[in-house]
């Protein structure tokens, strides 16, 4: 089960400050760190929800979509935002958003950036419920979570990596390559200068 501590956010997606301008001694760590947790979440074995206590841009809407499924508390926003950034959300985002949602919703979606309100999330079907609160979301990631007892585990397990084997066996082949143009990607100037405008957005907004 994931869920965070933060009062409204339940992740804000990736360190933009880790793109902006990268580090070439910590970039590769970063997107490597990063494909390793969707490999372990995406690829785990376990039956896993997410309980969404709070916003979820971009990376943060990825570690829900890794869960099996997910529960999202009222008046918060979800969505891969990456195209309102200027950067584009690699095929294993999109991959992970196309496991929840229609293909036709996830165009829409993902070249707009949209983000979703927790109502229009569950219209669509990129959360499965609504909990009225934190406390609610965890009851209610339990009961999803307790009907696996009848069910036989290692036939589970099998059904859902089974499912989930192209995406996963193409990022295991794959992650050099991942990396690499995640690398050439950041490092051109109009990737960086809409970061930088996207930053100077989110401190103006602050500042008001
Ligand atoms: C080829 C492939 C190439 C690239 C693929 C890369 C894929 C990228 C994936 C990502 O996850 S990109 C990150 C996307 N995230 C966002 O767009 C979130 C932006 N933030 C917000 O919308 C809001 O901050 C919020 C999360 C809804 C929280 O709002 P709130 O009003 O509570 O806080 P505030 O906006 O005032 O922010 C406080 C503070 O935090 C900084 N901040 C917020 N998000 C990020 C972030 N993702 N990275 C770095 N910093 C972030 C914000 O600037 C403020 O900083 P300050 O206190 O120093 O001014």
């Amino acid at each position: 089960m994931s869920q965070q501590s933060s009062p409204t956010v339940f992740s804000a997606g990736l360190d933009i400050m880790e793109m902006y301008k990268p580090k070439p001694d910590r970039v590769k760590e970063f997107w490597t760190t990063l494909q390793d947790v969707w490999l372990a979440l995406y690829g785990s074995s376990f039956p896993t929800v997410a309980a969404i206590n709070g916003h979820s841009p971009a990376g943060g809407c990825l570690l829900s979509l890794c869960c099996e499924y997910r529960i999202m508390c009222p008046n918060y926003s979800i969505g891969l935002n990456e195209t309102k950034l200027g950067i584009v959300a690699p095929k294993w985002f999109m991959s992970s958003m196309l496991g929840a949602i229609p293909y036709r919703e996830a165009e829409l979606a993902l070249t707009s950036g949209r983000m979703f309100s927790t109502d229009e999330a569950l219209k669509i079907g990129l959360i499965d419920e609504v909990a009225s609160d934190k406390a609610d979301a965890i009851a209610k990631s339990e009961k999803f979570l307790s009907q696996f007892a009848k069910i036989h585990p290692i036939a589970r397990k099998l059904t859902k990596l089974n499912l989930r084997h192209s995406a996963l066996e193409w990022m295991q082949e794959n992650k050099e390559l991942d990396l690499n143009i995640f690398i050439s990607f950041v490092g051109q100037p109009i990737v960086q200068k809409s970061l930088e405008k996207y930053l100077e957005g989110l401190k103006a907004k602050q500042a008001k």
